[in-house]
């Protein structure tokens, strides 16, 4: 089989640069906006006033807010909505899927509350079994993607031929998807990644240089690891695109709303100050509580994400964060 149509719900950063790239690896996409009017300014201007206004979109992206319109004939439902809002923004959805439309999560987060990985959510939340269900995750900055700068992802899914149908439709010239079954290692490795650049723009924001910058991105990666490998990934996952690839993209990248937050809590501000600044998902400020709670769980250490829901979820200055990391026991490095 060959997707020839895609549906994409949620009109925000990513959904919109990866309907770019749907379109130009030649499907037909719909892009499903929550708020009419948005919808109605895609479909009439090809482009989206709201985020990324000066990337030009092509004409065989068309915008709905009727989730029935949306649907009509897709191959592919593609879900771009943050990872807080997945359970409930799939309610209206459930019923209207097509019997074979393949579904693919973009968001990179940890449900609160239930730990859940985004591909749980939405099997929970429509009935679809998991071989129907890939993840797409990788160094994937929706602007330099909607520029169309090279760029490489990883589609994962339980069946390898859903990887392959899924790869297909968004390989072109600017976009290689790689192929994958490791779902769990590609979730842990895209949630985590978040939290780590939230503690690497802490640093930078805190007047911190490289060494203190690639030291965090560094262990944080080993904690990743340590957390997916507990959770069943393979540990090749984290050397690859979905890990290392994405880690140094949101550590080290200005376009990285999480590492914004982070360097904007270094300066001083206070979360909401931050937050509201940027006006985007920085999913590492939800998801972090989570993933403490899931490594908890899983009898595994991360002090680094333990640090940064002391700064972003109690109030935690920065700087003492920085102390009780580099004060923490000696140890051997790999462990
Ligand atoms: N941006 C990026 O570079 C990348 C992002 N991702 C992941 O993709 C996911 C989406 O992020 P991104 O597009 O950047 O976020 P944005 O903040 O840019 O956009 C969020 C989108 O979700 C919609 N939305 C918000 N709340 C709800 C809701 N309750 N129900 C339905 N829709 C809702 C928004 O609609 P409205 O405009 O009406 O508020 C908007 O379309 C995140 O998990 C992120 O980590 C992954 C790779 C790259
Ligand atoms: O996931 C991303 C890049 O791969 C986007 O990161 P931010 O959500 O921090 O902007």
């Amino acid at each position: 089989m060959i997707a020839e149509r895609a549906t994409v719900v949620g009109a925000g950063s990513w959904g919109t640069a990866f309907a770019l790239v749907l379109a130009d690896a030649g499907l037909d996409v719909r892009l499903w906006a929550r708020r009419p009017e948005l919808a109605e300014a895609i479909s009439t201007t090809h482009r989206n006033p709201d985020y990324l206004p000066d990337i030009e979109l092509p004409t065989t992206i068309t915008s709905t807010s009727v989730v029935e319109e949306a649907l009509e004939g897709a191959d592919l439902v593609v879900l771009a909505m943050p990872a807080q809002k997945l359970r409930v923004g799939l309610a209206p959805w459930r019923d209207n899927l097509p019997p074979d439309a393949v579904l693919v999560s973009l968001a990179k987060g940890i449900e609160l509350r239930t730990g859940s990985r985004m591909s749980q959510v939405i099997r929970e939340a429509t009935g679809v079994d998991e071989e129907r269900l890939a993840v797409v995750s990788g160094p994937n900055l929706a602007r330099e993607i909607a520029e169309r700068q090279p760029a490489a992802g990883v589609v994962a899914s339980s069946r390898e031929a859903t990887a392959e149908l899924v790869a297909a439709a968004c390989a072109s010239p600017a976009f290689r998807p790689y192929t994958s079954t490791d779902v769990v290692g590609c979730e842990i490795a895209g949630a985590t990644k978040n939290v780590i650049a939230l503690a690497v723009g802490a640093a930078e924001g805190l007047g911190l240089g490289d060494n203190t910058k690639s030291t965090v991105i560094t262990r944080g990666l080993a904690e990743t690891l340590r957390l997916g490998v507990a959770l069943g990934a393979d540990p090749a996952t984290f050397s690859g695109l979905a890990g290392v690839g994405d880690l140094i993209a949101t550590c080290m990248s200005p376009l990285s709303r999480n590492h914004r937050v982070g360097v904007g809590l270094g300066r001083g501000g206070t979360l909401a100050e931050v937050v509201a600044s940027i006006g985007q998902t920085a999913e590492g400020v939800t998801s972090c509580e989570s993933i403490l709670a899931l490594a908890a769980e899983a009898g595994v250490e991360v002090p680094i994400v333990e640090a940064v829901v002391a700064m972003v979820v109690d109030g935690q200055r920065p700087e003492l964060i920085a102390d009780a990391l580099m004060l923490r026991r000696r140890k051997p490095e790999k462990h």
